[in-house]
């Protein structure tokens, strides 16, 4: 197959589909689904955690790889100002899968819907030579936080650090005998990510727009950018490395920014606000602001804006 990228296939893929039904307020392209029923506003969304793409299956405990599928997708509900309500999950395993290994993943599930506050309430399962855990989630929300609300003036925020996922993951790859503390800190930071259900109500309140970041800094905010059809600059001097990613980079001598930018799995939340709103934010990271024109920029530097891509 001709490599046309994850985001392409997706748009030629959804064009053949057309949404009829008046009450879906938000089709494909946005983090969450959005349909009207009666008086509220329902999101849907779904991700899936594969092995040997999302994770190593020796490299994993069982109870984190529950964790990591409930959390990825509790924070494209958050990032749409959404309270995740009820999830069925769909598994494919190999026929010889042990079971053990597989009731600890339902435990790591089970304690990460007692953490969110939510059920999975049915599912599907089916064999495969890879594992595979696909969750569909679907939440409540008042107002939906699209991509597309970001408006010249607003200010850039980021809820925490970025790029420490992708270390963690590098480290883990790295298969060594012993890690110190901070190496220790940042696989965790990769293997159990935490949602940022603690945001979900300012982000419904006062976000003109938000996206999770999954794929990396620049290659969400270009998401907003591109729906929005807005440009975003970013601070450089503004920007925080945290202080594992730093010590990290020194030790493996590697540039933090292209951790920072372009890591990717980090689950923070990217969203932009109104500027007379800066006073709820004030343990989140002002990173830039959004004027009229197209595309990403640090400093005045135009940014390439690639993320993570399957296809
Ligand atoms: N195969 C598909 N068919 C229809 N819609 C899809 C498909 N894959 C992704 N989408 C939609 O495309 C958008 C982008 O997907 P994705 O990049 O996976 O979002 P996210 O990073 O928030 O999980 C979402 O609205 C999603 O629902
Ligand atoms: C073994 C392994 N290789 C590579 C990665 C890195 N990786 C896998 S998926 C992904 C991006 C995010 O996942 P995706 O399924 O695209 O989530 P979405 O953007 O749809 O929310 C990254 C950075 C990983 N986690 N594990
Ligand atoms: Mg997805």
């Amino acid at each position: 197959m001709k490599h046309i990228g994850e985001f392409q296939l997706i748009k030629q893929l959804t064009k053949i589909l057309e949404i009829k039904d008046k009450n879906v307020l938000v089709g494909f392209g946005d983090d969450c689904a959005c349909v009207n029923v009666e008086s509220k506003k329902l999101v849907f969304t779904a991700d899936i955690q594969i092995e040997n793409v999302h994770f190593l299956k020796d490299k994993v405990k069982p109870t984190q790889l529950g964790w990591k599928l409930i959390s990825v997708n509790v924070s494209d509900v958050v990032a749409c100002g959404g309270v995740p309500k009820w999830a069925v999950i769909s598994i494919a395993v190999p026929k010889n899968i042990n079971i053990k290994w597989l009731k600890e993943v339902y435990e790591g599930i089970k304690k990460a819907l007692d953490f969110y506050k939510f059920d999975i309430i049915g599912g599907n399962t089916s064999s495969s030579s890879e594992i595979i855990f696909d969750l569909f989630l679907t939440g409540e929300t008042e107002k939906f936080v699209s991509r597309s609300g970001a408006k010249p003036g607003d200010y850039v925020f980021i809820s925490g650090h970025t790029g420490l996922s992708r270390a963690g993951l590098e480290l883990l790859l790295m298969d060594k005998k012993d890690y110190e503390d901070f190496e220790k800190r940042l696989i965790k930071t990769h293997l159990e990510p935490v949602a940022r259900i603690d945001l979900q109500e300012k982000i419904s309140r006062y976000a003109t727009a938000c996206i999770d970041i999954s794929d990396g800094l620049v290659g969400d905010l270009g998401h907003i950018s591109e729906n929005s059809k807005v440009k975003i600059i970013l601070e450089k001097e503004k920007i925080p490395i945290s202080a594992d990613l730093e010590k990290y980079c020194k030790k493996y001598n590697k540039n933090p920014y292209d951790y920072i930018l372009y890591g990717g799995e980090d689950y923070q939340l990217a969203f932009t606000i109104k500027k007379e709103d800066i006073i709820h934010f004030k343990n989140e990271f002002l990173i830039g602001i959004v004027e009229k024109g197209e595309g990403i920029y640090l400093d005045n530097k135009k940014l390439k804006e690639k993320g993570f891509e399957h296809i």
